[in-house]
């Protein structure tokens, strides 16, 4: 197998994750281009975040093959891929310690994945860092204290901070969790405009809700129980069917303006 396609990011053959009697994630099949830009849909407890790990090459296959830029999990020194890898999570956000400044909880992004953190930082990280913040709406932000940010503020300062050391693969897992209707479309529409930019890195989006993916999203991956019910173009996989089988109910969707909208049929 090994050859198939190695300038994919992340390549999973068969990939399957068992904790005691219970698959996480079953045989799962995904690749993973350069230039694409993914959303994975699937309800709780779908395995989504698992799959994100093995993308974040924090977590290894129990059986099947996951290659992360065509280095195979298992046979490289996952320290090594870590630093071209950008992750920003909820969970993430949690083990900042509150009182950090938040430019520097963006800044130290690029230390504490390449090890770099006795260094000094230079005018030119700091510079980087607060026009990341811009980029994401919290530039007025860099002064203040992490502990004192908004969830939604720190889930911005968290993509700020997964960006900050020019990966070439960038994980979110839910970004848009427990913003308001003002901020998640804010959001979204820098989502958005990131997604259009040719040189972003290739992405995976995790999220419950096909109204939070942002437009200029190319691929989706549906996950029920720990298998893939669809993989492939948004457009091709995002239809009520597949929608319906992977939340267990049935769904009409929509798509308007590239978002796409979902409800109870
Ligand atoms: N160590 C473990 N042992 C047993 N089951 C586990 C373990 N870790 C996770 N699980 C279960 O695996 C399933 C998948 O978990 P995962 O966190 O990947 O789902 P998810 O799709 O991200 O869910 P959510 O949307 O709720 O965050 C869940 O049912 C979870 O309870």
């Amino acid at each position: 197998m090994a050859g198939i396609d190695d300038d994919a990011v992340l390549r999973l053959d068969g990939v399957s994750v068992r904790r005691g009697d219970k698959l996480l994630l079953d045989s799962i099949d995904w690749t993973v281009e350069e230039d694409e830009r993914w959303a994975v849909l699937g309800a709780n407890g779908a395995g989504k975040t698992t799959l994100l790990q093995i993308a974040a090459a924090s977590l290894h296959p129990t059986s099947g093959q996951a290659h992360v830029f065509g280095e195979r999990l298992g046979s490289v020194d996952v320290f090594e891929l870590r630093p071209r890898i950008g992750f920003a999570s909820a969970a993430l956000a949690d083990r900042i310690p509150g009182g950090e400044r938040v430019v520097d909880v963006v800044v130290s992004a690029g230390y504490a994945v390449i090890g770099r953190w006795r260094e000094a930082y230079g005018e030119l990280d700091i510079a980087r860092a607060t026009g990341l913040l811009h980029r994401f709406g919290v530039g007025d932000f860099g002064e203040r204290r992490y502990g004192t940010l908004s969830q939604g503020e720190k889930a911005r300062v968290q993509i700020a901070r997964a960006l900050m050391t020019d990966p070439e693969l960038l994980l979110l897992d839910e970004p848009a969790a427990g913003m308001d209707l003002g901020g998640r479309e804010d959001l979204l529409r820098r989502l958005t405009a990131l997604a259009a930019d040719a040189d972003a890195p290739a992405s995976v989006l995790v999220t419950h809700h096909v109204e939070e993916l942002p437009a200029g999203i190319t691929n989706v991956l549906l996950l029920r129980d720990g298998r893939v019910v669809a993989a492939g173009a948004a457009r091709d996989v995002l239809t009520a069917e597949a929608l319906s089988e992977t939340f267990g109910l049935a769904l009409e969707v929509e798509r308007r303006g590239g978002r796409w909208y979902a409800r109870a049929r």
